[in-house]
């Protein structure tokens, strides 16, 4: 797989952080998966990909991070680009890359560390030797997160302490503290309660007013709340496809393909 970074002149300006996915298909071992999903997700804004279980969902998020990379067998096809990111490390560096595109899991996974040395790990993981700056920016990123007036006096605690929902805010806090440009999240609100979901949500909102979110979520509605932009995936012959992508609100009114219409009745 290739990582692009093709886009110039005014074009590129406007759609600076937009992400670029082209024609990725994925085999594990010979196993075919997914085959030729394209799409672009806008900048400042959310995109969400729904489906049915299996069709491939968290398997094009895994590629856009590479932590496809990670999995033996696991072959990758096509491209990926951030508008604007012009250099070449993206390809070489999966460090650098992990920096750009944050992740937030279905599962908080905090480190069993504690709070505050969980966003001081990922800083000094990539670099930020001045320890003023790391104290400065986990700060915002957990008052970023409305975390920091509820841990300001237990910094020192273990993060496995938390919450489910404060864990899930930690994880989103130590993704932003490296000031990614694209946030990817694989159905962050399905281990949380009503009210921890609520609160994600409106944080994911607020994050996409700076930043390119691409989300994947089985909540019909969670996705009508937050996307402006939608990918229907389904499995056709045994492999995962985008069958339709486009304006949110124009394919819950109105969709283009049977399947689609059939598969949002759920909502
Ligand atoms: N490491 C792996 N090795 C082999 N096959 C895998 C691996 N990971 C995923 N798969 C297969 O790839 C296909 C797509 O899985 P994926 O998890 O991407 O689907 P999904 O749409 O995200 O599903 P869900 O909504 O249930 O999370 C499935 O058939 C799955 O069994």
């Amino acid at each position: 797989m290739t990582y692009l970074h093709e886009a110039t002149g005014r074009r590129r300006a406007a759609s600076a952080g937009a992400l670029e996915v082209r024609n990725i298909s994925v085999r594990y071992g010979r196993q075919a998966v997914v085959e030729d999903v394209s799409f672009d997700a806008p900048r400042n804004a959310i995109t969400a990909l729904i489906g049915p279980s299996g069709c491939g969902k968290s398997t094009v998020l895994s590629c856009i991070n590479r932590l496809t990379d990670m999995v033996p067998g696991c072959c990758v096809d096509g491209s990926v680009g951030i508008s604007w990111l012009r250099d070449t490390w993206i390809e070489r560096d999966v460090v650098h890359l992990r920096r750009q595109v944050g992740m937030l899991f279905q599962r908080p996974n905090p480190f069993p560390f504690s709070i505050w040395r969980n966003l001081e790990f990922a800083l000094k993981q990539h670099g930020v030797k001045d320890r003023e700056e790391r104290d400065d920016r986990i700060k915002r990123a957990l008052e970023e997160v409305g975390l920091w007036e509820e841990v300001r006096g237990r910094l020192q605690d273990s993060a496995m302490a938390l919450s489910g929902g404060q864990q899930q805010r930690l994880c989103l806090a130590r993704a932003l503290v490296l000031n990614p440009t694209v946030m990817l999240m694989d159905e962050p609100c399905s281990a949380l309660d009503p009210i921890a979901t609520q609160r994600i949500e409106e944080l994911i909102q607020k994050l996409s007013t700076t930043h390119t979110v691409l989300m994947v979520t089985h909540s019909l509605a969670q996705a009508r709340r937050l996307a402006s932009k939608l990918g229907v995936m389904w499995k056709v012959d045994g492999v995962g496809r985008m069958i339709e992508f486009g304006d949110a609100d124009a394919i819950f009114e109105d969709p283009a393909e049977d399947l689609t219409s059939a598969y949002l009745k759920f909502a």
